[in-house]
């Protein structure tokens, strides 16, 4: 068969129809109309207008074939057109394309691919495909001349051109012809220059050297084979700068191919398998078209011989368009391996989306593998039954581009290439990360690649967990502490100090408490000041739902450390809480009994007079202040400590990670500044000299363990489970927002008033906007409350009010002077008002329901029952809200959220922005496996602390983990 290669034509003394008529065939062939059932219509007009314009003699004999061609059979097309060459006096249709150029054709070709752009302009010598003129031994030696060797000269990277070879390993490859791309990639190999496949050898079995198979992933794309310059640029300018970049480019999903049946539906995937290709002549290079039986009963290697018309089937054809991209594919040794590689008649499986053309019968297939079958046997046809991969385009790459760059790397890629230590794949059932990579790209079945996932999953924990323990590791000095810190963490039921260890402070404190702490207060509190006692500063998440109590178990932190001589900060989040946990511990500290003198605590805030605010430094930085309660203030450049031993930070989601490593950074420098040259404190050692605070964060949104593993990843997680006895859960009620929801609620609000109980009303914003009519504001409903319930007094609590004003506020309503306070979701952390007996939230479903649940927080922390009333605008809005209603378990519902909005939703901007990167990972799905990876990171380090054992594991660390993700 012969291909048609598209030149310009001068065929002398022409007319101008005449002229045209040929440029017309010269579009048509370049389109691949020689192949299609169907002439463009764009031939059909113009055959008439030359016809008809020339009077030649035929117009209606020749309109009359042309149009009986749209159905004929494909020869008969190809008869018509030498036909009408013949008409156009040339002896055949190849002298039509001879090789002269004619400035003025081309002119006119050029304006008419403009109009039809899949016409590609160009040069090229005819191309016999299977003229069988080279050897498949030329074949090879051409391919090993051009060489550019970069990365890997492993026996693997070379196997991939072994002519022995491709037949075993092309079977995926699309299209299959060495292995080249020709769809996408090849199209500067023309000139040979840009060719840049590894060297061939026969070397195949050689044993790959193991450390440069390891650093495979960082070698950059210019050693993927065979792909030229320009493809290498535009991978780079997308951020495909390595081999990892672009293993790393995960498939979107997988689809499900099906075999080919006799209903065919536009945008199936399907395999087909069939004759390639249908021609026996020329054909085009931009399409190649497969003929395909199908019988209608379900394709075995029995009735695979078997004609479409014996079992009452059909015969399709399906149009590969782009099969070899344009009339530039024409290095001569390209195309004899496709000679090779492509024999009329040749069975191949075809397996893509199809689009139905117009045509009866025939489809289109834009994407698609094609892979040539060796044999009619079953195994050839069972290994296409694959998912097929779908990846998401980037920065003007298509996925079909991506992919076969990916399928080429998969190709080379080494098997010893797995950092990770044998032991911990085994233990954890997870495939090596060659099979990994190779079932994530290209899985045999939906199984394999879940496996890979896994996999890949496992790594993106496991290095996280290994590079924050490996950093912790480093901090410390001695193997005894680092032995002491990981055991620490293998075993966290070991560590609770008895309330016998504790301070003389914080016993004295404890006993003032009006209640006794819960057992899960208890447990945490032991765990703390167990870590308190180390030498290496604690960094610990206290976690609870809200109202459990943990504003308690963070004051007896701070006295044990006091108790040791040393001081405390407490950074809440706003001023209003500061107040309130400084009144709570003044009140607290006043009723402590037992102690010569009592601990010394200051307020400092944004609002603090200066005056005020130097004298609080002063007595930080003298050492004259134990406990300072305060907001970002405490971190401010100025505030230096004088034996700052612990800082806690409360609600702090509401910092974000890199605000807390300042904050204990600037404690850390600012401690050992303060202290050089004074010592406050008896027992201070050297070593504590120099050591960071601790620091306890707390969370009131409960953060599920798995999110809170990946975020802090080093992080000792404490869990407050229970709640103070003689807690009452609050009552969840959900209404529509119209006038009898309305009429409802404030009924409820009288009824709870009248009995004696305090009410807060939540609006979604102060004052009520043009932009959203329909959010309620508390500004402007404050009036209309008031004359609602005439019997009541209304407060008002937002953000824009002054410090002074806002406290003033909220002291009226915990006095119970005012009984209904108008608020917007300031009150939302931790304000405590143990009488307020009712919430009601309006236009409740504009908060998320980790929030709400906060909201709901602030009621039934006494012992009155409580409810909490949340009205959504409209009836749609109610069902994400009776969630609520069903369950008051925030880690619960903290689950629930991270499932629906994901954990960047859950945890505000600040903190999911230092969330790191999971490219294949769902936390919300796959946190699970976060607790696999602490564990398998654990054992890695207890082996060798410094990874020196693992040196390959130890490169990927650093390779994987920027030390930006590792701590701030
Ligand atoms: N063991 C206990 N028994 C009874 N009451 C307790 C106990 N522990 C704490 N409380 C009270 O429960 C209320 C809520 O406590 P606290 O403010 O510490 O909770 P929290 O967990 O910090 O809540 P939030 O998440 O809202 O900040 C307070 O009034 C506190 O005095």
């Amino acid at each position: 068969m012969a291909a048609v290669t598209l030149s310009f034509v001068q065929p002398c003394g022409m007319c101008f129809a005449g002229r045209r008529l040929r440029n017309v065939i010269v579009i048509e062939a370049q389109r691949g109309s020689w192949k299609r059932m169907r002439l463009s219509n764009f031939f059909f007009s113009q055959v008439w207008k030359v016809s008809y314009r020339s009077k030649h003699k035929f117009p209606d004999n020749l309109l009359e074939r042309v149009e009986k061609s749209a159905t004929a059979r494909l020869e008969n097309q190809s008869k018509l057109i030498t036909k009408v060459a013949a008409l156009m006096e040339y002896d055949n249709v190849d002298d039509v394309f001879d090789k002269k150029s004619d400035e003025k054709v081309k002119e006119e070709l050029e304006l008419a691919c403009k109009r039809f752009p899949a016409i590609t302009l160009g040069y090229s010598p005819p191309v016999e495909l299977y003229s069988k003129s080279k050897s498949s031994k030329e074949t090879n030696s051409i391919l090993k001349t051009p060489t550019e060797n970069s990365f890997l000269p492993t026996p693997m990277h070379l196997g991939w051109l072994d002519p022995d070879s491709i037949s075993g390993t092309l079977s995926s490859f699309c299209p299959e012809v060495l292995n080249v791309d020709s769809s996408n990639l090849g199209e500067e190999i023309s000139d040979g220059s840009s060719f840049t496949v590894q060297t061939l050898t026969s070397e195949v079995e050689t044993t790959a050297d193991d450390s440069a198979a390891q650093l495979f992933l960082s070698g950059t794309i210019g050693s993927v084979p065979g792909l030229s310059k320009r493809h290498s640029y535009q991978l780079d300018n997308c951020g495909f700068h390595t081999m990892r970049k672009l293993l790393h480019h995960f498939p979107r999903t997988y689809v499900d191919f099906q075999n080919a049946h006799l209903d065919i539906e536009d945008g199936q995937y399907l395999i087909f398998v069939g004759k390639s290709p249908v021609f026996q002549g020329e054909f085009s290079f931009l399409e190649v078209i497969v003929s395909c039986e199908v019988t209608g009963k379900d394709r075995t290697p029995e009735n695979m011989s078997y004609s479409a018309d014996d079992k009452g089937g059909k015969t399709f054809f399906l149009h590969l368009k782009r099969f070899f991209r344009g009339a530039r594919f024409t290095w001569q040794p390209f195309l004899n391996s496709i000679q090779e590689k492509h024999r009329p008649g040749d069975l191949v499986c075809v397996s893509g989306k199809v689009k139905a053309l117009r045509a009866e019968n025939h489809f289109e297939m834009k994407e698609y593998n094609i892979d040539v079958l060796r044999d009619e046997d079953e195994s050839s046809l069972q290994a296409q039954e694959r998912p097929y991969p779908v990846y998401p385009s980037k920065g003007g790459l298509t996925p079909k581009f991506l992919s076969d760059v990916i399928s080429r790397i998969l190709r080379v890629l080494p098997a010893n290439m797995d950092p990770l230590p044998k032991e911990i794949t085994t233990t954890f059932g997870l495939p090596s990360l060659h099979d990994a990579y190779t079932g994530i790209h290209e899985p045999k079945n939906l199984d394999e690649a879940d496996l890979a996932r896994k996999r890949l999953i496992f790594d993106e924990f496991f290095y996280l967990q290994l590079a924050r323990l490996y950093q912790m590791l480093q901090g410390l000095g001695t193997k005894l502490e680092k032995d002491v810190l990981l055991e620490k963490f293998k075993n966290p039921v070991l560590n609770s100090a008895y309330i016998e260890d504790w301070s003389h402070l914080t016993k004295c404190f404890l006993n003032a408490l009006p209640y006794s702490l819960t057992p899960s207060q208890l447990s945490a509190i032991s765990e703390i000041i167990w870590d308190l006692k180390r030498p290496i500063p604690m960094n610990r998440l206290l976690q609870g739902d809200v109202g459990c109590g943990k504003t308690v178990v963070a004051f007896l932190a701070c006295m044990e450390v006091v108790g040791s001589g040393y001081q405390a900060a407490f950074m809440a989040p706003t001023e209003l809480l500061a107040i309130q946990h400084y009144e709570q511990l003044r009140d607290l500290l006043e009723k402590m009994e037992g102690v010569s003198s009592k601990p010394t605590i200051g307020l400092l805030t944004g609002s603090t007079p200066t005056k005020q605010s130097r004298m609080i430094r002063q007595d930080l930085q003298s050492g004259a202040i134990s406990i300072v309660i305060g907001t970002h203030s405490l971190i401010a450049e100025k505030i230096e400590y004088s034996a700052l031993r612990i800082a806690v930070v409360d609600e702090q989601q509401r910092f974000g990670v890199i605000q807390r490593g300042k904050f204990n950074s600037k404690l850390y420098g600012t401690s050992i500044i303060s202290k050089t040259g004074s010592s406050n404190s008896d027992d201070t050692s050297k070593a504590d000299l120099n050591m960071a605070p601790h620091v306890l964060a707390m969370s009131a949104t409960p953060i599920p363990r798995s999110l809170a593993l990946a975020l802090y990843g080093d992080i000792s997680l404490t869990q407050i489970t229970g709640m103070p006895l003689g807690r009452i859960p609050v009552e969840t009620h959900i209404f529509e927002g119209n006038e009898s929801g309305f009429k409802e609620v404030y009924s409820m609000m009288l009824k709870d008033l009248n009995s004696g109980g305090r009410v807060y009303l939540v609006y979604p914003v102060i004052d009520q906007s043009e932009q959203l009519p329909q959010l309620r504001a508390a500004s402007a409903e404050l009036e209309t409350i008031s004359k609602k319930f005439p019997n009541y007094s209304c407060g008002l609590l937002h953000g824009r009010m002054k410090s002074d004003d806002k406290e003033e506020a909220l002291r009226k309503f915990r006095s119970g002077e005012t009984q209904i306070l108008l608020s917007t979701q300031v009150i939302e952390i931790g304000v405590d008002v143990p009488d307020a007996s009712m919430m009601v939230v309006m236009n409740a479903e504009r908060f998320g329901i980790a929030q709400l649940h906060q909201l709901r927080g602030r009621v039934g922390r006494g012992t009155r029952k409580s409810k909490c009333l949340l009205i959504g605008s409209t009836a749609n809005s109610l069902k994400r809200l009776k969630m609520l209603g069903k369950s008051s378990d925030g880690f619960y519902l903290a689950n629930i959220d991270l499932l629906l909005r994901g954990p960047g939703d859950l945890l505000g901007k600040k903190q999911s922005g230092h969330l790191p990167e999971f490219p294949v990972a769902r936390l919300e799905m796959d946190g699970n496996m976060l607790q696999e990876a602490h564990i398998a990171a654990l054992k890695v380090l207890g082996d060798s602390h410094d990874l020196e054992k693992f040196p390959a594991l130890k490169a990927e660390l650093s390779m994987r983990q920027p030390l930006c993700l590792l701590g701030d």
